[in-house]
């Protein structure tokens, strides 16, 4: 997938955007009934899931140690036997997705899987920082090996409506990216209406942004279906303005294998089938992994495995 180029600053067409929002919330509310899936298909929407998911560990007490095996768990992240039983073979997490310091440790541990490594940077997950020492980070976890960045945006650009602003610094933070592919992280939680994440998220591609991330995880409200909504339809305009194809990802307490699906079935709906696969779909969770395991342990041995089987998913 080649990178998005980005556009120059457009905001013709959002000066006077206004969101139904009862009326996305009711389809959002009604998307994870749209598709019942068969027994069968779930465990294959499941197991999609996984080769989406970008396996995280962002916390204070991270070590090598925990993150090598986070490594371990990305390369399988599924009991050898469940896969077998199912005729799946090779099958890795999307990317793992830690701190700069453990970027690595990541890649040490990684080897040559081919699962990338995502470091967040920009001083994530407030972001308040100086822009130089911001750029600075996002260099230095590429300089460490980092395939992948999430970056934080600054909300108070935002909140004050100076697009320009957010603009120039996402210009600047793809510039420091160079080959390595960039997630902005709008931390949609923060930014206190529909409009102004259907704005953010069309400035963040316009200024190069090959996913669009949802949130950090550390907000009081991360990823919900009504804000993905908003983002996907965003996506959605600007491939329609642009022919860019930008990916998606939601991210904070996505913890079950039914949000794994509700998800998916998003995706397919709102952007279609390229959308359901790691190239345009990350899912950032720390914890889902295990729920889904327990979940397709369920569909081939009829029973839910023991959890020891989940170690640190
Ligand atoms: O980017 C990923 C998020 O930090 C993961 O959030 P989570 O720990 O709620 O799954």
């Amino acid at each position: 997938m080649s990178q998005n180029p980005g556009t120059d600053l457009r905001l013709d067409g959002f000066a006077d955007i206004r969101i139904n929002t009862p009326a996305v919330e009711r389809r959002a509310a009604t998307l994870p009934a749209r598709r019942s899936l068969k027994k069968d298909h779930q465990a294959a929407w499941l197991l999609n899931a996984v080769r989406c998911i970008d396996l995280t560990t962002l916390a204070g007490d991270d070590t090598e140690d925990r993150v090598a095996r986070l490594c371990a768990k990305a390369r399988q992240p599924i009991a050898p036997d469940l896969l077998a039983a199912m005729g799946v073979e090779g099958l890795t997490t999307g990317a793992v997705c830690v701190y700069p310091t453990m970027v690595a440790a990541a890649k040490r541990a990684l080897g040559n899987s081919g699962v990338p490594v995502a470091s967040v940077a920009t001083g994530f997950p407030a972001g308040l920082m100086p822009l130089d020492l911001r750029l600075a980070e996002i260099r230095h976890a590429i300089d460490q090996g980092a395939d992948e960045i999430d970056i934080v945006i600054t909300r108070a650009h935002v909140l004050r409506g100076d697009w320009a602003a957010l603009y120039d610094e996402l210009r600047a933070m793809r510039e420091a990216c160079g080959a390595a592919r960039m997630k902005a992280i709008l931390a949609t939680g923060n930014l206190k209406s529909l409009e102004n994440v259907a704005i953010a998220s069309h400035v963040a591609m316009q200024a190069g942004s090959d996913w669009i991330k949802t949130s950090t995880g550390k907000e009081g409200v991360n990823a919900t279906l009504t804000v993905s909504l908003v983002m996907c339809r965003a996506i959605r305009d600007y491939q329609a303005q642009t022919g860019h194809k930008v990916g998606f990802k939601p991210a904070g307490g996505l913890g079950t294998a039914r949000d794994a699906i509700a998800w998916q079935v998003l995706m397919r709906e709102e952007l279609g089938r390229d959308w359901l696969a790691p190239a345009l779909f990350r899912i950032g969770a720390s914890s889902l992994l295990g729920d889904i395991e327990r979940q397709i342990s369920h569909h081939v041995t009829g029973r839910y495995a023991s959890a020891h089987r989940q170690a640190i998913a």
